[in-house]
């Protein structure tokens, strides 16, 4: 059966610019189902959580997806336009991003021989940038540790130099705005049919990076 997409192409292996060897489509496929379903489904998972605990950002995203409902039939599905007006659901995603760190870091290697405050690294060293400290820097962020979304409404938070939660530069993330748009339209019908609550007092470990080892456990009833 052919679908047209990635995996259709990588095997058609025609019309790119450097042909692939099996070993290498097979490294394609393995990075994309890794980088885009962990951080896919710890945000989503995250996001549920903090809007379960924080009750005025969770009226306010449902107030958002209410206006979007009111001008469409029942069963009418979400376009673009709907999409783009969510700018409290981006903030949403952003935060849960932040404060979660959901990625706690990118790697680099040093192109040059460079001194940082008094240190030197050497050329060709491998660099974890570990954006964790970046993300609760009180400077950046004030009171880093509150879930505020609404800071996210100032546009311009998300392009500064310090803003790593897609990463940055040439390696910037490709799967970011697909993957801001798939969260943003599972966050559209969840709140917009479904309330919630936990159900249990499931851990959740930041350290070293945020995960629910035995899952979020959530009881979900009709809106
Ligand atoms: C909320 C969701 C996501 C978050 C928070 C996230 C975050 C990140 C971060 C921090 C990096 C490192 C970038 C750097 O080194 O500068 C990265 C790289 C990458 N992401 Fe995502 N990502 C998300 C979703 C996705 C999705 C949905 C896909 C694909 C379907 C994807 C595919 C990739 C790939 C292929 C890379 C490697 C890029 C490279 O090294 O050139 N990501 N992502």
């Amino acid at each position: 059966m052919k679908h047209d997409d990635i995996l259709d192409n990588l095997l058609k292996n025609e019309d790119l610019r450097y042909k692939l060897n099996d070993k290498e489509i097979l490294d394609q496929v393995i990075m994309i189902l890794y980088s885009g379903f962990e951080t896919m489904s710890t945000t989503s998972m995250m996001a549920i959580k903090y809007l379960h605990d924080h009750p005025a950002a969770l009226q306010e995203l449902r107030d958002e997806h209410f206006v979007i409902r009111k001008r469409k039939k029942p069963e009418e599905p979400i376009k673009w336009n709907d999409y783009k007006s969510m700018s409290f659901t981006r903030a949403v995603i952003f935060e849960t991003s932040r404060l979660a760190t959901i990625v706690n870091g990118v790697l680099r290697m040093t192109t040059e021989e460079m001194e940082l405050n008094g240190f030197v690294i050497p050329r060709r060293w491998r660099i974890y940038v570990y954006t964790r400290e970046i993300n609760y820097d009180p400077f950046l962020y004030p009171e880093p540790l509150k879930f505020n979304p609404w800071r996210w409404l100032d546009k311009s938070m998300e392009s500064h130099n310090y803003c790593f939660l897609f990463g940055g530069g040439s390696r910037l993330c490709p799967g970011k705005e697909l993957g801001i748009v798939t969260i943003s339209t599972f966050l559209h019908y969840f709140v917009t049919q479904y309330r919630w609550e936990e159900v249990g007092g499931e851990k959740i470990l930041k350290f070293p990076r945020v995960e629910a080892p035995n899952g979020l456990h959530v009881r979900v009833s009709k809106y």
